[in-house]
C-alpha cells in the first residue's frame, strides 16, 4: 500500500512536471507510466513495483534537474525498500519457523524447501505436471504415512503449500468442513480471463449455490439420456475422421486434438444447442476460448509469466470475440425462450434450461433480459466448455492409449459392445440412438474409464484455509495448522497410493468390478477424479457417457498404436531420456496444458481393424 502511494505521487508528479519538459524525455516519461499502470493492472505488486519506481525516480532526477539522481534513489531505498526489507524479514522467517517441523523433504533455513524440491523436479522434463512431481516425492521421502506434507518454498510462494495425499485428510477439507476451504484464490486469478469472474468454478457462498442450483437439472440423467442422439451423430464425425486418416498415411500426429474437437462439438449442442462444428470447420467462439484456455499455464502465486504483455494481450483478444460471440448467441435463445419457454424442456440445452428456471421465477421476462445476467451466463458457457472439454478428451485420448498397451483389457471391452450392441460395428450408433440407455449398460467400458481417471486424472481442486486457527488431522493422528495454507487435494497422488490401490501404476480396469476385482473393495473416498463433497464436478456423468460413447463406437472399429518415434522422426527431434517417467507414462507423460494432459497430445497410428 505504502509503495502504491508512492509511486502514484511518483507518477502524478512526472504528469505535472511533462509540460516543461523537451519532448523525448516527455515521450520516454509517457511509456515509463503506461508500463507503470500495466503493471498496476497486472496486479504486479511490492518489489517488482518498487525496483521501476526506483528507477522511475532516478530518471526523473537526472532528466530534470540533471543530477545524477543519487539523492533520490538514497531516499527511495529509506522509504520503500527498508519497509519492504523488514516485512519480508519478518515474513521469511515465520514461515521457516513454521514449516521446519512439519512432515516434508529435508529443510534448509536460508532456501526452505525449494533445493530437495529442485532436485527431485529436475529428474523430470521441464513441462512435466507438478502432480507428478508430487507423487513421486510423497513415495520417495516416505511421507505417505502422514497423509499430507508441506512445501515452504517463500519467497516463491507467499504461503505454505499443503499437499494432500491421503483421502481421508481430503474427506476433511473437501466433504466435511466445505465452506471453511474455500477455492484458492488463485484459480480466478489464473483462469479469470478465460473464463470470466462470474464462473461457477471460481464462485462461494449464496451465489455459488444459485448457480448450482440452476444448473443441476440440466445434467440430470433424463436430460443427459435425451442428449445420447446428438452425441452419437458427433461421434460417428469423430469415427469418419479416423477413418480417413486410417485410409492415409494412419499417423494421428495429436490424438488429444482430435478428441477435443468432439467434446466441444458435444459441449456446444448440450450447453447451448447450438452446432460449434469444431471437426469439420474452424469456428472463432471455439477457437477463442480453446486459445484463451491454452494461456492458463500457472497455479502458483508468484509467476513471470504475469509480467509477460503479449499473452496478456492475447488474453483480451480472445475474451474480447468469446464474449461478443456466446452474448450473441444467449440473446437469441433468450428472445426465443421468452416467446416460447417449452423450447427449453424440448431443446434439453442445459442453458436454456437454467435461463426457462430463470424466467419463471419472474427474473426479467418482462423487462428483458439484463446485462447482469446475460454476463452471469455468458461467463458460465465459458467456463462449461474451459471445464469440460479438455479434461474430457483427455480420458478419451489416454484410454485409447492405455488399450493399445492391453490386449486383454481391449479383448474385453470389444466383447461387451458385440454383446451390448450388436456383432456389426458399423450399426452400433444406431442400437445407441434407438435406445439410449445401451450407452449406460457397459459395466467394462465403465471400467475402462474409470481406471484411466484414476491413472491419468486432468484435474485436481486448489483450496484455501482464511480462518485462523483452522487445522486438519494427518493420518499419523498430528493436528497440523491449516490457516493460510494453499491446499492441494492432489488426487492424482491419492489414487496412486498402494495401500488404497494395489498396484497403483498398472492397469487394472477390473478393480471397478466388485465380482471381477483381484483386490479388496474400494476405500469409500479414495477414488476421486471427479472431487468430492459439494463442489464435486457438475459435469462428470456428462463426461463419463461421452466417453463411453466414443469408445463404443471406436474400438471395433479401429486399431491404435503409440507414434512418439513417428513424430520425433517429422520434428527431426532426438528425445531426451528421463528413467524417472518409466511408470508414469513414458513418453506420454502427463504436462500441464490446461488439464493434465499426454505430452504433445499421445501421437498415435491409426489402422481400421480387419
Ligand atoms: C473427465 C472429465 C472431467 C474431469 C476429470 C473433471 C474434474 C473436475 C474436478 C476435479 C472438479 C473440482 C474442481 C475443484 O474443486 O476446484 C470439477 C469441477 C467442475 N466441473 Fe468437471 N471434470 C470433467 C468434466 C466436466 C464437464 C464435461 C463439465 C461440464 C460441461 C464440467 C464442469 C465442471 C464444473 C461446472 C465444475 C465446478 C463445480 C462447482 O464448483 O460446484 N466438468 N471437475
Amino acid at each position: 500500500m505504502q509503495n502504491s502511494t508512492w509511486v502514484a505521487s511518483s507518477v502524478v508528479e512526472n504528469l505535472i512536471e511533462l509540460q516543461h519538459l523537451p519532448r523525448h524525455v516527455t515521450a520516454a516519461r509517457v511509456i515509463i507510466v503506461v508500463a507503470f499502470l500495466g503493471l498496476v493492472r497486472l496486479k504486479v505488486t511490492n518489489l517488482s513495483l518498487a525496483i521501476p519506481a526506483v528507477l522511475l525516480a532516478a530518471y526523473h532526477e537526472r532528466a530534470l534537474y540533471q543530477k545524477d539522481g543519487i539523492s533520490t534513489v538514497k531516499y527511495s531505498v529509506l522509504g520503500v525498500l527498508v519497509p519492504w526489507l523488514l516485512t519480508f524479514g519478518y515474513r521469511f522467517v515465520a514461515m521457516r519457523r513454521r514449516c521446519r517441523q512439519l512432515p516434508s523433504v529435508p529443510h534448509s533455513f536460508v532456501l526452505g524447501h525449494v533445493p530437495t524440491m529442485a532436485k527431485e523436479t529436475m529428474k523430470f522434463p521441464g513441462d512435466v505436471h507438478d502432480h507428478v512431481i508430487m507423487t513421486h516425492i510423497a513415495d520417495t521421502y516416505d511421507l505417505r504415512k502422514h497423509g499430507l506434507f508441506f512445501i515452504d518454498s517463500y519467497p516463491i510462494m507467499s504461503e505454505p503449500l499443503m499437499v494432500i495425499l491421503s483421502p481421508d485428510v481430503s474427506a476433511q477439507v473437501l466433504q466435511n468442513q466445505g465452506e471453511q476451504f474455500p477455492k484458492h484464490p488463485v484459480l480466478n486469478e489464473s483462469f479469470g480471463r478465460a473464463i470470466g469472474p462470474k464462473g461457477m468454478v471460481g464462485q462461494e457462498g449464496e451465489q455459488w449455490k444459485e448457480l448450482r442450483t440452476m444448473f443441476n437439472p440440466g445434467f440430470s440423467q433424463a436430460n443427459l439420456l435425451s442428449m445420447v442422439p446428438m452425441m452419437v451423430e458427433e461421434t460417428t464425425i469423430f469415427v469418419s475422421r479416423l477413418s480417413k486418416l486410417a485410409a492415409g498415411d494412419g499417423f494421428i500426429e495429436n490424438t488429444d486434438s482430435l478428441a477435443a474437437a468432439v467434446t466441444v462439438d458435444i459441449i456446444g449442442q448440450a450447453l447451448l444447442g447450438v452446432q460449434f462444428n469444431a471437426q469439420t470447420t474452424s469456428n472463432d467462439l471455439v477457437t477463442s476460448v480453446v486459445r484463451a484456455s491454452h494461456l492458463v499455464k500457472t497455479f502458483t502465486n508468484f509467476d513471470i509469466r504475469k509480467l509477460n504483455a503479449w499473452r496478456y494481450l492475447k488474453l483480451r483478444y480472445y475474451e474480447a470475440i468469446s464474449n461478443t460471440k456466446i452474448t450473441e448467441i444467449l440473446s437469441a435463445r433468450w428472445t426465443e425462450l421468452a416467446t416460447a419457454p417449452e423450447k427449453a424442456s424440448s431443446s434439453g440445452a442445459i442453458f436454456d434450461i437454467a435461463m426457462a428456471k430463470y424466467m419463471k421465477r419472474g427474473g426479467s421476462l418482462q423487462t428483458g433480459v439484463t446485462k447482469d445476467f446475460l454476463e452471469l451466463m455468458r461467463d458460465n458457457v465459458k467456463t462449461f466448455i474451459f471445464a469440460g472439454h479438455d479434461t474430457t478428451s483427455t480420458i478419451i485420448t489416454y484410454a485409447l492409449w492405455e488399450l493399445s498397451r492391453h490386449p486383454k483389457s481391449l479383448r474385453k471391452a470389444r466383447e461387451e459392445h458385440d454383446a451390448v450392441l450388436g456383432s456389426d460395428p458399423n450399426e452400433a450408433g444406431e442400437r445407441i440412438t434407438e435406445d439410449p440407455r445401451l450407452a449406460n449398460a457397459l459395466p467394462y467400458t465403465t471400467a475402462i474409464v474409470k481406471e484411466t481417471l484414476r491413472l491419468w486424472t486432468p484435474a485436481g481442486s486448489v483450496r484455501i484455509s482464511p480462518r485462523e486457527g483452522t487445522t486438519v488431522v494427518g493420518l499419523d493422528g498430528v493436528t497440523y495448522p491449516a490457516d493460510n495454507c494453499m491446499i492441494w487435494s492432489a488426487n492424482n497422488c491419492t489414487m496412486k497410493d498402494a495401500n488404497i490401490f494395489p498396484s497403483p501404476y498398472e492397469f487394472i480396469p477390473e478393480r471397478h468390478i466388485p465380482d471381477q476385482t483381484p483386490f479388496g473393495p474400494i476405500h469409500k473416498n479414495a477414488y476421486r477424479p471427479f472431487e468430492k463433497g459439494p463442489r464435486d464436478c457438475l459435469g462428470q456423468e456428462l463426461a463419463m457417457l461421452e466417453t463411453r460413447i466414443v469408445l463404443a463406437l471406436t474400438l471395433r472399429k479401429f486399431d491404435f498404436k503409440e507414434a512418439y518415434d513417428e513424430l520425433d522422426r517429422r520434428l527431426g527431434r532426438t528425445p531426451k531420456e528421463f528413467p524417472v517417467l518409466e511408470k508414469v507414462g513414458g513418453r506420454a507423460y502427463q504436462v500441464l496444458f490446461t488439464a493434465a494432459k499426454g505430452k504433445d497430445g499421445i501421437p498415435m497410428w491409426v489402422s481400421e481393424r480387419k
